[in-house]
């Protein structure tokens, strides 16, 4: 089974992608959604999250105060590191049994916004990435989220350049509006498939 990552920067398009992918019958796991689910189960690692970032990380629901980590963790790199530290260990061991599951797949995607940014791509078999200019990707989040081209600014500001991304991925997927997507993705699946039998 290949193990390929898939990655873009904020707005690229990644989820977008990895739905089509999913279409074809390809198991494809999300790091985000990972995240959120053991960032609200893992108590050692939500103990872990209020000891580092304060009780008010959390809600009396125990739901995640996103917004409140966000407003910390965007506007200072070290605390991103801290939280990554604490959070991307337990998605990789979340990923390892998901994976497991897929074995008899012949590849699998594995999807995350930092790919790159966290080494995991090494893991990994072969790396795409979705690209899109700048400001389609800002048009694209405030659309979506709600939320100011400033925050979106800065999410962008603390992810690896696009370019240079692009040059440690082995494939590349331009999502900019001109080009269509869904021909791209099926000629990787295409490609990987013929990889995965030789
Ligand atoms: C800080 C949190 C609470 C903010 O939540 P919020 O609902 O506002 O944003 P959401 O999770 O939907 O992320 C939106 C986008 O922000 C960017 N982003 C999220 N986490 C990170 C990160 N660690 N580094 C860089 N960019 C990030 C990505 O482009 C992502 O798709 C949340 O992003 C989080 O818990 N992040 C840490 C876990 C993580 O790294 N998740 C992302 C991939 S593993
Ligand atoms: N080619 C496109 N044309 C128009 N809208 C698009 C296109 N591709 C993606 N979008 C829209 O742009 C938004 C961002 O796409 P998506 O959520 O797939 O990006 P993402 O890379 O996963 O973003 P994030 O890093 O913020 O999670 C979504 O609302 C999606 O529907």
């Amino acid at each position: 089974m290949l193990k390929i990552g898939l990655t873009g920067n904020i707005g690229s398009g990644k989820t977008t992608v990895a739905k089509v992918f999913e279409l074809l019958g390809v198991p494809v796991f999300y790091a985000d959604d990972e995240a959120k689910k053991v960032m609200v189960t893992d108590a050692i690692l939500i103990d872990a999250i209020k000891q580092t970032f304060g009780a008010e990380s959390y809600f009396a629901d125990g739901s995640l105060n996103r917004k409140y980590i966000a407003a910390i963790v965007f506007n200072n790199p070290a605390e991103l590191e801290k939280l990554n530290a604490l959070v991307h260990p337990a998605v990789f061991r979340a990923f390892e049994v998901l994976e497991a599951k897929a074995k008899n797949a012949p590849y699998i995607i594995r999807e995350a916004a930092i790919l790159f940014e966290s080494g995991s791509y090494k893991t990994c078999d072969r790396s795409i990435i979705v690209t899109a200019p700048l400001d389609k990707r800002i048009a694209r989040v405030v659309q979506r989220d709600g939320i100011s081209v400033d925050e979106v600014k800065k999410r962008e500001g603390r992810q690896m350049p696009e370019d240079e991304k692009k040059k440690l991925a082995d494939d590349v997927i331009i999502n900019d509006d001109n080009r269509l997507v869904i021909p791209q993705v099926l000629a990787l699946h295409q490609k990987y498939l013929a990889l995965a039998h030789n």
